[in-house]
């Protein structure tokens, strides 16, 4: 059986990263997708390749990424690599935009999305505690935190403005409960 496609989404600063990188540390069958992103490498952040934006047009034009998309003025790809893991059986977890799920449904039988949320004055304070844009650039992140989830992608909302152990408690618990091959509910969890 091939894996799960597990997309986590969400506005900049909810927690995607962190979440991800704590189910992953959690348990050791769910893989973490390495994203192409043409940002520097120093700026930090979560473990990508930082690619000029010349290479990654080069790379997208070649056929390197099963997705890509443009946001925050940076361009971002997942790589071939990830659909070979999910054809051989791993779950991959994969930091998606939320423009781009209709096009990762299309991909994947098994596909699930997590959509994680966290209250505006949250989100402002974590993003300027991170230190990694400037005030502008946070605003920019903040204007488009209520971007729409486009429709027909099923999805599990999960609050993030609590402990992150308690949220990847509960994302846990949903992963177990679900094979992500058939329709999931739109169900509300507020751990
Ligand atoms: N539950 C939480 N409680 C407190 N701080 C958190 C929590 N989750 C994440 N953070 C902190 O919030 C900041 C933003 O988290 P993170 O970078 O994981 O978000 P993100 O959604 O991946 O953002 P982006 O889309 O901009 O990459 C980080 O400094 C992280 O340590
Ligand atoms: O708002 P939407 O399109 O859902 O998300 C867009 C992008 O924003 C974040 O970028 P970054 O990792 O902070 O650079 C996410 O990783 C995602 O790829």
């Amino acid at each position: 059986m091939t894996g799960r496609f597990i997309a986590v989404v969400g506005p900049s600063g909810v927690g995607k990263d962190s979440v991800m990188e704590g189910l992953a540390a959690a348990d050791p069958t769910l893989c973490l997708a390495r994203r192409v992103i043409s940002r520097p490498a120093t700026l930090g952040g979560e473990a990508f390749d930082g690619v000029s934006e010349r290479a990654f047009r080069k790379a997208e034009d070649d056929g390197a990424f099963i997705l890509s998309w443009h946001a925050h003025g940076w361009h971002y790809g997942i790589p071939q690599s990830v659909a070979l893991e999910v054809a051989q059986g791993r779950d991959v977890l994969v930091n998606l935009s939320r423009a781009v799920l209709p096009q990762a449904q299309a991909l994947f039988a098994r596909f699930c999305v997590i959509l994680l949320r966290a209250d505006h004055d949250i989100l402002a304070a974590r993003l300027t505690a991170r230190n990694r844009e400037d005030a502008a650039e946070i605003e920019r992140r903040l204007a488009r935190a209520d971007f729409a989830m486009p429709l027909g992608i099923p999805h599990q909302v999960i609050d993030n403005s609590g402990p992150l152990a308690q949220t990847i408690a509960t994302i846990r618990q949903h992963l177990s409960q679900t094979a992500c091959d058939a329709g999931q509910s739109n169900q509300k969890i507020m751990p």
